[in-house]
């Protein structure tokens, strides 16, 4: 268990407090909300009648036996599929219209896609800071449209600058902080493709505080990282939960789960088990979910 889970309550609401006064936002009810929702492929469902609400602050792990519908249920939550019926609601907003992606911080499965990127963990980091350019800035502060029908071609070459180059101080201070963070400041001209499996989760992760998400999203982060990084991942989680981000991961490693998470959901196509991880470990959940797969996969609740 994160040494995080004794002021998970009490002290919980101070650092939402917290949180919400250094970011400037204002939590006005749960950061993930979907009610009744179901969703299919095809006529099947492979979601069924899932409710499940996620408030600031709180570290959820999400488990479930291999196409239990765990990443589904991930996109429908974060908007990038629509329920068939049901609400999915992201920071109280309907999740498929929602459209302040600095809030979200996504680290994808091994992070695979970036592998072959030949570029470095300074620029990946970087890429955190787009969603917060002050296009207005983009042609002395008129509209970019007006700007790009008077002086198309100064207009541009601002635009280009202003994506591909030119962040402010400020901006740049949030790179380092992040890079500070996670621990990877020395690594900063590194090209991704010469990272261990760890360090690009964490350049990654560096990514997400640069944009200075308040939600964490992680599907299966660890999935071949090496026993060393994942122990150092794992701290690396607890401190970010600690400071108020929200962290929903979906892991497979349930003894992981048990020691890090302090709610655990868990699903297949409907949800079998949602509360706190000692009331987890104690429940049949886990055996009804996984069925004959739960014996091996963990000695939990043994
Ligand atoms: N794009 C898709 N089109 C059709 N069926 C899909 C699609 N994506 C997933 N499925 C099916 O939906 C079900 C749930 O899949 P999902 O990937 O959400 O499960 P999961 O719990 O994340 O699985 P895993 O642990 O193996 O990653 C599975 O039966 C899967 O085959």
């Amino acid at each position: 268990m994160s040494t995080t889970d004794s002021d998970s309550t009490a002290d919980g609401t101070a650092r939402q407090a917290a949180s919400d006064a250094d970011s400037g936002t204002e939590v006005t009810g749960p950061v993930v909300d979907l009610q009744d929702v179901t969703f299919g492929y095809t006529a099947t469902p492979v979601i069924e009648d899932v409710s499940l609400t996620i408030d600031s602050g709180e570290y959820v792990a999400m488990v479930g036996p291999n196409g239990s519908g765990k990443s589904t249920l991930m996109q429908l939550l974060l908007g990038l599929l629509e329920p068939d019926t049901g609400s999915a609601q992201l920071f109280g907003e309907r999740a498929s219209r929602f459209d302040d992606g600095e809030r979200i911080g996504y680290v994808a499965q091994h992070a695979s896609a970036a592998k072959e990127m030949p570029i470095t963990v300074r620029e990946v980091v970087k890429m955190g800071r787009f969603a917060h350019l002050d296009l207005g800035r983009v042609g002395g502060g008129d509209p970019i449209l007006d700007a790009l029908r008077e002086k198309p071609l100064a207009t541009a070459r601002e635009i280009l600058n202003t994506v591909f180059g030119r962040l402010s101080a400020a901006d740049w201070n949030a790179v380092d902080d992040a890079l500070e963070t996670v621990g990877m400041s020395a690594f900063v001209d590194r090209r991704i493709t010469q990272l261990s499996g760890g360090q690009r989760q964490r350049a990654f992760i560096a990514r997400a505080l640069a944009s200075e998400a308040d939600l964490l999203v992680l599907d299966e982060p660890t999935v071949g990282v090496d026993a060393e990084s994942v122990d150092a991942f794992y701290d690396l989680l607890a401190s970010l939960n600690a400071q108020g981000i929200t962290v929903l991961l979906i892991e497979h490693d349930l003894g992981a789960v048990v020691e890090h998470a302090d709610r655990v959901v868990c699903l297949n196509r409907e949800i079998y088990f949602d509360g706190p991880t000692e009331e987890f470990v104690e429940s049949d959940a886990l055996a009804r979910a996984f069925g004959t797969e739960a014996r091996f996969l963990s000695g939990v609740g043994e």
